[in-house]
Order: C-alpha cells, then sequence, then structure tokens
C-alpha cells in the first residue's frame, strides 16, 4: 500500500525524507518483526521506549517510521513520521492497512472489571445460534465465524485487532463481539473502531498497579463510551454505582440495564438452583442454564444488546434458554460421591466475592464451603489480603495457594494474602503453596454435597512460574483427584 493511503486521518506533526508514494507491505511495532518494506511504529511502553529500537528496525528493513520524537541521526534512506501520539497512529494506520473492517461489521464492545468474557462469549453463542456468521474477541480465544485462535491478550493490540476483523469480514461475518479492557482502552489499541454498541458491567478494585488510583482506572473505562458515535448505543448496568456516570459525556444512545432499578432491561430471579434460573426479563419469564445472580445480570445486558441490534424477541428468548456457561466461569461438576466442585475465574475480591455469595444462597447451611484460592504475581498486589479476607468470611475453610506467581516469590505472594486473615477467621486457613496440593487437600476435607470452589484460573491451562508456563489445568485436576481418592 503506498504511504499516502496508508496515512489518511493520521495527526502527522512532522515528516522527513517525505515521499507519499513509496510502499509500505507490513506494519510492526516490534523491531524483532520487522521484515523489509515494513512502517515501523515506536511506542513508548511501560518497560521500554520503542524509539530505542529504531535503528534495528531499520537494519532489518523498515522503510519508515512513525515515532513520537524524531531520532538525533536521520537515515536519508527512511522516512520518518512525527505524530503526538503513536498509539493513536498504530490504530488508524491498521484501519487503513486492513481497509476499515471494523466498519463492516457490527460490532459491540463490553468493559467492566468483572463480566466481560462471559456476555461478549455469550453474544457470540447467541448470535451463532441465530443462524449468523460471528466473531469474538475475548480473554479465553478469538473465533472467526467457528474457527478458534488462542488469545494473548483480553484486548489485542490495535495491527491484530483489525488483522483479525479483516479475516472476519473476508469470511463474511456479520456481528463481532469483543472485550474491551481498560489496559486497552487506556493503550489505544481500540481507537478509531467503529462501534455500534457498548456495553458496561460494573467497576470494582482491580489492576490498581497499572491505573494508580480508582478514578482513574474510572475514568479510563468512561472514555470508551465517551468514543462511541451518535448512531451507536451505550447500555450501562445501573446496578452499579459508576453506571451511569460511564454515560454522562456520550453521544452514542443511553440504555439501561438492571436487577434493582427501573431500567430499559428489567431482570429478576423468580428461581435458581445449580442448573439453572428461571429469569423474568422485561415482562417475559425465561428458564437459562447459568447460574448466579451476577449472570441474571448479565443476562440482562445481552438481552438489551440483542434488542439493540434489532433481534426478534422470541427468537431471543428461545436462544438465551440454549447458552451454556462459559468456559472456567461457574463450571460444576459432581462427584460420584456427591462433592460439588466449580471452577471459577473469580480472581478480585468482587468476583471472589459474588461466586462465594452465588454459592452460599444456593446450599443448605449444613454444608461446608472449601475454597482454593491464590493471587497473580506482578498484579496488583493491594487485592491480595481482600481476596484472602473474602475467602475466609464467606467459606467453612479456605486453603491459600499460588495462581500464576510469574516472576514473585510465591510464599511472599502468600504471606501478603494471609496478612488480610483476621485471627478470629485464623483457625479456617490453611497455606498450601503447591497448587496441585492445595486443590487434593480441599478434596480431601469435602463430605458428600460440601462444595469444592476453585477459583482464580478459570479456563486457564497453564501455571506461570518464573516465566516458564507448565500445563495445569483446575478442571483437569479435581478430576483425577476425584477419581484416585474413589470419591
Ligand atoms: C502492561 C501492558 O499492558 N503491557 C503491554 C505493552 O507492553 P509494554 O508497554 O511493556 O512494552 P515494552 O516491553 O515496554 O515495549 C515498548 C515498545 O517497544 C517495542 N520493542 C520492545 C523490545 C524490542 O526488542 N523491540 C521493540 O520494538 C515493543 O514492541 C513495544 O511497542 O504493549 C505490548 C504490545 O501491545 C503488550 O503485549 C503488553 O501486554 C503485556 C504482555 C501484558 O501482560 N498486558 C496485560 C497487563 C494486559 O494488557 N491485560 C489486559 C486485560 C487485563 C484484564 O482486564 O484483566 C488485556 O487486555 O489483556
Ligand atoms: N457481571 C458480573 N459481576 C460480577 N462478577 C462477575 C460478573 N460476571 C462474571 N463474574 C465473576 O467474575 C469472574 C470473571 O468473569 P469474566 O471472565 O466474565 O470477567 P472479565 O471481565 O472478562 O475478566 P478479565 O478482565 O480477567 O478478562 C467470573 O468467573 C465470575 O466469578
Ligand atoms: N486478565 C487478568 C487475569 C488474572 C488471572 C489470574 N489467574 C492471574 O494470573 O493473576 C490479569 O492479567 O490480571
Ligand atoms: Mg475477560
Amino acid at each position: 500500500m503506498e504511504l499516502k493511503d496508508l496515512l489518511k486521518k493520521v495527526a502527522v506533526l512532522n515528516q522527513i525524507n517525505f515521499n507519499e508514494k513509496v510502499e509500505v507491505t507490513a506494519i510492526a511495532f516490534d523491531s524483532r518483526k520487522v521484515i523489509k518494506g515494513t512502517l515501523f511504529v515506536a511506542q513508548k511502553g511501560v518497560h521500554v521506549d520503542g524509539h530505542q529500537y529504531i535503528s534495528k528496525a531499520i537494519e532489518l528493513g523498515a522503510v519508515a517510521v512513525v515515532c513520537e520524537e524524531i531520532p538525533s541521526e536521520i537515515n536519508d534512506a527512511v522516512i520518518y513520521i512525527q505524530v503526538k501520539n503513536a498509539n493513536e497512529a498504530l490504530a488508524m494506520l491498521a484501519a487503513n492497512f486492513y481497509d476499515h473492517p471494523s466498519e463492516k461489521l457490527k460490532l459491540v464492545g463490553v468493559t467492566g472489571t468483572n463480566g466481560k468474557t462471559t456476555i461478549a462469549s455469550l453474544l457470540y453463542q447467541l448470535f451463532d445460534l441465530l443462524g449468523y456468521k460471528t466473531g469474538l474477541l475475548s480473554t479465553v480465544k478469538v473465533v472467526i465465524d467457528k474457527n478458534e485462535f488462542p488469545a494473548t491478550h483480553t484486548t489485542p493490540d490495535s495491527l491484530a485487532i483489525n488483522k483479525y476483523m479483516a479475516a472476519m469480514v473476508s469470511v463474511g461475518v456479520d456481528y463481532c463481539f469483543m472485550e474491551v479492557s481498560s489496559h486497552g482502552i487506556h493503550q489505544e489499541r481500540t481507537f478509531g473502531l467503529d462501534f455500534n454498541g457498548g456495553v458496561f458491567t460494573n467497576i470494582t478494585h482491580d489492576h490498581l498497579d497499572y491505573h494508580k488510583t480508582f478514578s482513574e482506572y474510572r475514568d479510563v473505562k468512561k472514555s470508551f463510551f465517551d468514543h462511541l458515535s451518535k448512531s451507536a448505543f451505550a447500555l450501562t448496568n445501573t446496578d452499579d454505582k459508576n453506571g451511569m456516570v460511564m454515560l454522562q459525556n456520550t453521544k452514542a444512545l443511553k440504555k439501561t440495564y438492571s436487577q434493582k432499578t427501573l431500567a430499559d432491561y428489567k431482570v429478576r430471579i423468580l428461581e435458581k438452583s445449580f442448573s439453572g434460573m428461571l429469569l423474568q426479563i422485561n415482562q417475559h419469564e425465561v428458564w437459562v442454564q447459568l447460574v448466579g445472580g451476577f449472570n441474571a445480570s448479565n443476562l440482562g445486558a445481552i438481552y438489551g444488546v440483542a434488542c439493540e441490534l434489532g433481534v426478534d424477541e422470541v427468537e431471543l428468548l428461545t436462544a438465551l434458554s440454549q447458552l451454556k456457561s462459559v468456559d472456567g466461569r461457574f463450571q460444576y461438576q459432581v462427584s460420584k460421591t456427591g462433592i460439588v466442585s466449580v471452577v471459577d475465574y473469580a480472581h478480585t475480591p468482587d468476583a471472589l466475592k459474588n461466586i462465594l455469595s452465588t454459592i452460599k444462597e444456593m446450599v443448605n447451611s449444613s454444608v461446608n464451603i472449601i475454597t482454593v484460592v491464590g493471587c497473580g504475581g506482578d498484579r496488583d498486589k493491594t487485592k491480595r489480603p481482600k481476596m484472602a479476607a473474602i475467602a475466609a468470611e464467606l467459606s467453612t475453610q479456605v486453603i491459600l495457594t499460588s495462581d500464576n506467581p510469574r516472576t514473585e516469590d510465591p510464599n511472599v505472594i502468600l504471606e501478603e494474602m494471609e496478612a488480610g486473615i483476621t485471627a478470629d477467621k485464623a483457625y479456617k486457613v490453611l497455606t498450601i503453596s503447591d497448587r496441585k496440593q492445595a486443590i487434593k487437600t480441599a478434596c480431601k476435607l469435602a463430605k458428600k454435597e460440601d462444595v469444592v470452589l476453585v477459583a482464580g484460573k478459570g479456563h486457564e491451562t497453564y501455571q506461570e512460574i518464573n516465566g516458564e508456563r507448565t500445563h495445569f489445568d483446575d478442571k483437569e485436576i479435581l478430576i483425577e483427584t476425584f477419581e484416585t481418592l474413589n470419591r
């Protein structure tokens, strides 16, 4: 593609050696991926400044460089383009390179601390059931119609987003549902995408290592709605105290969903059990196979999105009742001696509180709830004591364990979790750093009808220790353990 076409709508401050006819064959923001004919975008990252790799990129064949600061030494054979914000420039370049695929899809983004994967994946299932070709960008996987690809991020970089969306367009995908993480918004990964709608789930404690304050984290989420267009809809959860804040400055059509207050999409739980819930959504009754108050809320959002996208209500209700739980989100099984085990991706204080409250509401008071939980390394440290305290408050017994220690010492993470346990709860808490042993111990402690909750990893099939990932699957270990124990 010629450079002039690639640069459309990119806010250029300055150019050196400019030649609009130069052919660009690829775009890269990582110097290690540069090949001959590439346009290299230098981004200021969290760890290093991409500007220091400009010469490496040129060595490998970059013909043009987009950067925020022009280097002091210039190569006459290379074009330098200065921009104010390299992340935004990358997003525009990617959209131009792939011919604006987001404009050719009906695209809905889901943001919030918890529920993004659940809502986006269930929307994928729903529209697939309704017979549409559908795409999904989620924490668990990327799906292009029926083809699945592993996900690297909740919200991939803008180049990958546009590439995936172009692939969706090329196979005739109509609808695309994507998770929009706060990192994604802050790093402009979603900049310039043409959203038909946005959904806000909730905002609670997470990622305060990255965003520093809660209000900064909230404002980043809000900026997603600030940028929606007039023809899009903005659907918010008014049960969250920041729900209406998200819509304050949006030009989009404002819509609400709620379990507690009057809303455009109002949900009530009429009946609940481990096998599903009877819901009332806007005067319609529907039996769903998902459980938990938070899923009733998620289904309110899904119903709202489908209605805003024009799906027929009768068709919608039938399809809603067919939705199956998402991988690693409240996945439960019952052992042959009647012990219930639940695997859930709850890795924030709020999610852990919700999942435990949901379990408590569904069992009688004689049932023991044994929770196995850890906190990830190189992530927000302030959630550690909070998650341990919640587990101890709402469980009969707690086993604190490891969850992707990454580059941190697992024992230090566990000490930081233990700091949240008050003396009166200490009797019910064990610490077993080895996650497999922790799960096995929980299974041994459980009796008929007791519930073993293994929280934090959900769909993940690895444990990351010191940068190395080894196979680890909570569900597999539960099955294996119950089999070996013959319980
Ligand atoms: C903290 C964070 O968000 N980091 C993301 C960021 O990396 P970074 O800022 O650390 O990059 P860096 O290493 O400082 O490098 C800066 C620049 O130099 C370039 N570089 C670097 C080295 C080199 O040799 N050559 C070169 O050109 C890099 O490509 C980059 O453009 O930009 C990278 C490229 O887009 C991302 O892959 C990376 O995600 C990392 C892997 C990550 O773990 N991100 C997590 C925290 C994240 O984004 N999570 C959210 C969801 C969380 C949630 O909702 O729960 C997500 O959307 O997945
Ligand atoms: N609407 C909700 N409100 C609160 N908790 C929820 C909600 N939906 C799901 N959860 C809980 O939060 C956990 C994570 O849910 P989910 O994976 O859908 O969130 P996410 O926003 O995609 O998270 P991530 O940012 O890590 O990708 C679930 O396993 C469940 O315990
Ligand atoms: N998207 C979240 C996932 C956390 C999952 C948990 N298992 C962990 O590894 O900390 C993050 O990257 O912070
Ligand atoms: Mg997710």
